[in-house]
């Protein structure tokens, strides 16, 4: 069956469809793992998005169910440039068409995704519409320009827990304020006893403290941070009260609660091997990333916060921390899935930070 994919700029790549049809538009973003596809496909964060992998084959080791890093998959879309439906691997439950299918996300295999990486990297990130059912392609491309921006969809809520869950664990209650959080999150923090309690991205800063956790945790998650503004209040009343460590969404919540500002990028950080130094120590670290959006560090500027870490490709802000207080966060991914282990380092930061107590 026919598949293409239409940007909003007038390119239409056709192909072959595999996984569910139907039609749907999204952001259109890529990403250079050279594994990791499975941990891509349920990374919350990528909600509303159409993901083209950069690495020719994919599919090739299957879908493992131990692997998820969510119950299911939120992409909009899947583009690679050559899909395998015969992997090869002891610890595989199924193959990535037959995932694919039962998620509902439309796949694409067969275009030049080398070209299309090219147009985004040169354009910037674009809106698109995939689908396996257009007669009338230029049509598409008219869909395309009239979709929605990433910026202005509530995307955390459907992404996010609306119950409040926890997990046991003897060492410190940590809550963690769920905006789409990757499972290896909480597996880090249950590797180092803690006890999670999960509570939903509208909770109040009040009812968090009546929990009384050692510290708190900001997840990851799809979107702007712009549009959580509820989120950022709570952020705000919570510094200065107990720990917090941000990752990704987190990081950007806590530096907008914080007074800096975040602005979108022109096609942000998707990959396995971003080059990322901490500036404490001057060491590099090869690090996971998916974001399309960076705190300002001009607007960091006058504030009480510094930055800890940075990107060596772009030299954009990869980490900040506060001057005094227990507070701090990453723009990259110390959890990993997919990606390097390397900075799992800074999930012992923030179990010193509650060893002391906050202080
Ligand atoms: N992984 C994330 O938490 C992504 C954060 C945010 N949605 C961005 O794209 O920048």
């Amino acid at each position: 069956m026919r598949a293409v994919l239409a940007l909003e700029d007038g390119t239409v790549f056709t192909g072959e469809a595999f996984g569910a049809t139907g039609e749907r538009w999204g952001e259109v973003v890529f990403n250079t793992g050279m594994t990791g596809y499975q941990e891509v496909l349920t990374d919350p964060s990528y909600c509303g998005q159409i993901v083209v992998m950069t690495y020719p084959l994919i599919g090739n080791y299957g879908i493992m169910k131990e692997d998820f890093e969510s119950k299911k998959s939120y992409v909009r879309g899947f583009v690679a440039r050559e899909e395998c439906n015969r992997p090869s691997n002891w610890r595989l439950s199924e193959i990535i068409d037959t995932f694919l299918k039962r998620e509902n996300v439309i796949g694409l295999a067969g275009i030049d995704t080398r070209a299309l990486t090219r147009r985004l990297r040169s354009f910037g990130t674009m809106r698109g519409i995939i689908s396996t059912s257009a007669a009338d392609i230029q049509s598409l491309v008219e869909q395309a320009r009239n979709c929605p921006h990433l910026t202005g969809q509530d995307l955390v809520p459907t992404v996010a827990t609306t119950e409040v869950y926890t997990l046991p664990g003897d060492g410190h209650r940590v809550v963690l304020m769920d905006f789409g959080a990757k499972l290896n999150i909480i597996r880090c923090l249950q590797e180092r006893n803690c006890e999670v309690v999960v509570v939903p991205p509208n909770t109040t800063a009040n009812d968090i403290l009546a929990l009384h956790p050692a510290g708190v945790m900001l997840s990851n998650g799809p979107g702007d941070p712009t549009d959580v503004p509820y989120a950022i209040e709570t952020v705000r009343s919570l510094i200065g009260k107990l720990p917090v460590f941000g990752i990704c969404l987190g990081h950007q919540i806590l530096g907008l609660a914080l007074g800096a500002k975040t602005y979108k990028m022109k096609f942000g950080h998707r990959g396995a091997n971003h080059p990322v130094k901490d500036l404490e120590t001057g060491r590099v670290y090869i690090s996971s990333h998916n974001h399309g959006f960076s705190v300002d560090e001009e607007s960091m500027k006058g504030l009480d916060i510094v930055v800890s870490h940075r990107n060596l490709n772009d030299g954009t802000v990869e980490g900040l921390k506060h001057k005094y207080l227990p507070v701090f966060s990453v723009q990259y991914h110390p959890e990993a899935s997919p990606g390097p282990r390397d900075s799992e380092y800074i999930f012992e930061q923030f179990m010193a930070m509650m060893d002391k107590g906050g202080r």
